[in-house]
């Protein structure tokens, strides 16, 4: 049995897990650096202690800080949240070494999803539908280039070790090869410090739709239907939602018993998120897996009833998985945005201040998920992400007029934030008849490309 919890994060992700954990029973520990002394996590754990400076490198990624703070409060598991250590193989491996149990996935699991080359093989392998393309051993730019021309254009060009869109570049024709796998090795090799890089045909104007899976340590896995997050904005999910518009429940049971494959493949534990682009024809094709608990669960825990952080402290010690497959049952829909502290007619640019007043909206089908309080300074020092606002409704129109008024009902005074674009989004008529794929911001908010 596992009674102390240390949630190695911040902000409102850290607040939910602690929220979840209190209410199992666990005694929590917060981690916090010097310029979040005051926060919200800290005051609601049982015990709290200071890792380093604001920078990140220094606090939230400073593993040895994290893993004495463990040690010396006798925490007996970690909870990593997402983002910062969250995908991190040493980091993992680090608190089985510290005899901590790592609440997420075997630190081999976390490595093969980490580089695409590998994990595109493992898929195809485990009869999983990958994108077309290549995806050669330390391919050289001579082999990439003769590769190409098998894979046909338009294609991406794709660094093995990135991710959510980072190190990606599209290519119209042969003339333009030669130069942008120059221009992708260099950038993968600045950015992720490894330049392998893959080619995969271009999807045309997909839909981002994943799948939450989960899997225990008796060989279990299941999958809680899926998330559409095709409204993006330069790679970052400005809208989730569950379940997809463009999903049947054909395509659904089909993707999510690729899902599963890929879980079983890579002998998954606990929580994770299997990417795929859907074309317009509903052909579905692997593109990733998140090897943690993703920012927007949440729409998966409204329409299936479950707590997805007790399903990964259950699945973290041993007990299997809550539910089987034909136990779980998707009901409604729910709608996620991201409230963030930037400015739409600013280019987005993060935006700090003090929240003289930050009031959520409350009521019949709105969730708000935030690590923010009315007082509180928001410093350039991490995401400027102030809250996740949900709503969920019987049908997909309901959970849109509950989260426009969620959204106008909310109070903030003192920092700019993108809550009218996200209102204005949700209202779309084209969003409304859930017709939005990746390309709807360039096409319907060029004002805010
Ligand atoms: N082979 C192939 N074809 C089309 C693609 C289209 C996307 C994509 C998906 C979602 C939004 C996008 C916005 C601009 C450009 C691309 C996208 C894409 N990714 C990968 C990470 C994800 N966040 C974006 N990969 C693609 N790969
Ligand atoms: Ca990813």
């Amino acid at each position: 049995m596992l009674s102390k919890l240390l949630i190695a994060n911040r902000g409102e992700i850290a607040v939910r897990v602690i929220r979840t954990a209190k209410s199992l029973g666990y005694r929590t520990v917060a981690v916090y650096s010097e310029a979040d002394a005051n926060s919200l996590h800290v005051d609601m754990a049982d015990e709290a202690v200071c890792i380093g400076p604001a920078q990140v490198s220094a606090s939230y990624l400073n593993a040895e800080a994290i893993l004495d703070a463990a040690q010396k409060t006798g925490a007996d598991c970690i909870h990593p949240g997402y983002g910062f250590l969250s995908e991190n193989a040493a980091f993992a491996e680090a608190c089985q070494a510290a005899g901590l149990v790592f609440v997420g996935p075997p630190a081999g699991a976390i490595e093969l999803m980490g580089s695409k080359r590998r994990s595109k093989i493992a898929m195809q392998e485990a009869g999983v539908p990958v994108v077309p393309g290549y995806e050669g051993n330390n391919a050289s730019d001579e082999e990439l280039t003769s590769a190409a021309a098998d894979v046909g254009y338009p294609l991406m060009i794709k660094a093995s070790a990135g991710g959510g869109g980072r190190g990606m570049r599209l290519v119209q024709n042969e003339s333009e090869l030669a130069d942008n796998i120059k221009r992708a090795r260099s950038e993968a090799k600045q950015a992720f410090g490894d330049d392998e890089l893959i080619l995969e045909k271009a999807v045309i104007e997909p839909r981002h739709v994943e799948i939450q899976v989960f899997a225990d340590r008796h060989g279990n896995a299941v999958y809680l239907g899926e998330r559409d997050c095709s409204v993006q904005r330069r790679h970052q999910k400005v809208v989730e939602e569950a379940p997809s518009p463009f999903v049947t429940p054909e395509l659904r049971a089909a993707m999510g018993e690729a899902a599963v494959k890929a879980a079983l493949a890579c002998q998954y534990e606990g929580a994770g998120t299997v990417e795929f682009l859907v074309d317009k024809d509903r052909n579905f094709y692997f593109l990733e897996m998140n090897t943690r608990l993703q920012v927007e669960h949440p729409v998966t825990e409204l329409i299936t009833g479950q707590d997805l952080v007790a399903w990964q402290l259950a699945v973290a010690e041993g007990q299997p998985l809550p539910l089987a497959q034909d136990q779980i049952q998707l009901q409604g829909h729910a709608i996620e945005v991201r409230l963030y502290a930037e400015d739409p007619a600013m280019e987005f640019t993060p935006q700090t201040g003090t929240l003289h007043q930050f009031s959520p909206a409350a009521g019949d089908g709105i969730r708000f998920d935030t690590g923010v309080r009315s007082g509180d300074d928001v410093t350039p020092h991490y995401d400027p992400m102030l809250a996740k606002v949900i709503a969920w409704g019987s049908n997909r129109d309901e959970a849109r007029r509950r989260l426009v008024r969620a959204l106008d009902d909310t109070a903030i005074f003192g920092v700019t934030t993108n809550r009218y674009f996200l209102s204005r989004i949700i209202s779309n008529d084209v969003f409304g008849k859930g017709e939005a794929t990746t390309a709807f911001l360039q096409q319907h908010f060029r004002d805010d490309p």
